[in-house]
């Protein structure tokens, strides 16, 4: 059996929507700098109430930390820093995406939020692991030459 589905949009439905300048939304940040304070906002709210997004901060930092101590080269720097960022990043859009479905279906059971922040969860932890694997790859070495170098 097949579900009733809805027509696609016709075009002056889409233009209707996108020349309306967001007019679902409650408030749109005045300037970039106003957008700026918001995204900070943001990130000072997932600090605040993510245990994860905090452990995250902690060891992305020591792994730059080590790779500037270490004096990694330049490339290798910079791939530890897009992997880092991509974890915290995605920690953010996981924290966005549990808000949206907490907003919602509020605290009800429902298998589609189940899927969301399931989903979220898993890219946070996917991109931790090969963040992790890169740490290890690039740091490693060096650092067992300094702490081998010491005795
Ligand atoms: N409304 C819901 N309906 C169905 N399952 C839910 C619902 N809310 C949460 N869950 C289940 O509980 C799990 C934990 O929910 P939570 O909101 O703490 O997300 P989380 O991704 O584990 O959070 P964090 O990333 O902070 O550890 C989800 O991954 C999901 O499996």
């Amino acid at each position: 059996m097949s579900q009733p589905v809805s027509p696609p949009p016709t075009s002056n439905h889409l233009e209707t929507v996108v020349s309306k300048k967001r007019e679902f939304s409650w408030q749109v940040a005045a300037n970039l700098f106003v957008s700026f304070k918001y995204a900070w906002c943001g990130i000072s709210y997932a600090f605040q109430t993510q245990r994860n997004f905090r452990i995250h901060v902690v060891i992305c930092v020591v792994a730059l930390g080590l790779s500037i101590f270490l004096r990694l080269k330049a490339v290798e720097i910079a791939v530890i820093s897009i992997t880092s960022g991509l974890v915290l990043a995605l920690e953010l859009l996981n924290t966005a995406i549990e808000s949206v479905v907490d907003l919602t279906v509020k605290q009800a059971y429902h298998e589609l939020a189940k899927i969301a922040k399931d989903c979220a969860a898993g890219a946070v932890l996917i991109s931790a692991c090969v963040a992790v694997l890169v740490a290890i790859a690039l740091l490693f070495p060096p650092l067992l030459t300094l702490i081998l170098s010491a005795f």
